[in-house]
């Protein structure tokens, strides 16, 4: 007798932002009815993605704000897999109330991030990219004479806020690499960390007070939104580099900016950005004494694809009704 069933719909999976390598494309479209929607820019606006989110069971991209409201609209959805490791867009008590499953990609992009974070470090203690500009633009006429001369960034003393994954791998490279003494403030206190690099959890203000260089590591929460603030700037002092790789809303920029133009610090090193992208006529695009880049922390060829390769795996598995490799929320939900 002939089978008459109706195999099961394929689950539709939405990709957005994130182009996926064809390899991993493939592995979404076996399994999945996949909707590319990696070219809209401004995706919250498209109405074809508006119209697309009610048949979606799982999501798959970053760098865009995902609300209630929008979210509301997705009403078969299941798993949210984020090629990202913060997870800062995304409403997490709404999709615990409604029993999403949240991944994002820890691990994999620390050791390059921690790689970016020194980058900064360097540029701005050393003014790479002043006077790389200078070389560039011919003007690099005479050697270089002291108010050009930059600072030290071996045996100083660096200041870690966020010693997670993150935060511990550029304390790495700063104790092991550079000499460096590390301090940290972290919301609980790391012991092995302490012996691995002979670091001290300090509270944040002594923090500030006690480094050459800040580096900021923490998640933007509501716990860490704006605690750089024109106090902390001055408690910082002139001397002091202040380096974020964490999310721009952890920094008031507008005191960031005066702090920067004022010399209350010396110098800044921002990946992450209050707008990003930043617009052009930020005053942060102008100052010699702010190194910017574009949101980069993870922008490395080997780094990007391992973060959507594991996300591509996180939504599989959601998908399929198993745990993750990454959830974030896992606990939270009603899946025992
Ligand atoms: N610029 C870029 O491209 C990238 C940016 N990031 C950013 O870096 C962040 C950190 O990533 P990762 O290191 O993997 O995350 P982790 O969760 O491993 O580390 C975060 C650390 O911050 C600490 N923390 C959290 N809240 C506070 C608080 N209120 N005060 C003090 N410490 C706090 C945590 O403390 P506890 O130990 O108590 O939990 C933890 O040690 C991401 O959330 C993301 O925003 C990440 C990757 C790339
Ligand atoms: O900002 C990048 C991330 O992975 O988080």
């Amino acid at each position: 007798m002939a089978d008459t069933t109706t195999p099961p719909e394929k689950k539709t999976v939405i990709v957005y932002k994130r182009p996926l390598a064809p390899d991993l494309m493939a592995q979404l479209e076996q399994r999945f009815t996949v909707l590319d929607f990696t070219c809209v820019t401004d995706l919250t606006e498209d109405a074809d993605f508006l119209e697309a989110l009610p048949r979606a069971h799982g999501l798959i991209g970053a760098s865009v704000k995902l609300d209630r409201e929008l979210l509301a609209r997705a009403e078969r959805l299941e798993a949210i897999s984020s090629i990202s490791v913060g997870v800062d867009n995304y409403d997490i008590a709404y999709l615990n109330e409604r029993d999403i499953v949240l991944c994002h990609t820890p691990d994999v992009l620390t050791e390059t991030t921690a790689d970016t974070a020194f980058l900064l470090i360097l540029s701005a203690a050393r003014r790479g990219v002043e006077l790389a500009n200078m070389v560039r633009k011919g003007e690099w006429t005479e050697s270089v004479k002291e108010p050009q001369f930059g600072v030290d960034v071996h045996h100083k003393t660096l200041g870690i806020v966020g010693m997670g994954r993150i935060g511990q791998a550029i304390g790495r490279r700063a104790k092991f690499g550079f000499g460096m003494t590390v301090n940290y403030h972290n919301r609980s206190r790391h012991e092995i960390v302490e012996q691995e690099l002979d670091a001290t959890w300090l509270e944040f203000e002594t923090l500030l007070e006690r480094s050459d260089i800040v580096c900021v590591t923490v998640p933007l929460s509501d716990a860490t939104r704006k605690m750089f603030d024109q106090k902390a700037f001055e408690t910082m002092g002139a001397e002091c580099i202040f380096v974020n790789i964490s999310r721009g809303g952890v920094v008031d920029e507008p005191a960031l900016i005066e702090a920067l133009q004022n010399g209350t610090i010396r110098a800044a090193g921002l990946d992450v950005f209050e707008t990003e992208p930043l617009p052009a006529d930020s005053p942060l695009t102008r100052l010699d004494n702010a190194v910017t880049l574009p949101h980069i922390g993870s922008a490395t060829h080997e780094t990007r694809f391992a973060m959507a390769e594991l996300a591509v795996q996180n939504l599989i598995q959601s998908l399929q009704g198993d745990r993750p490799q990454a959830p974030y929320n896992w606990d939270a939900l009603d899946r025992g």
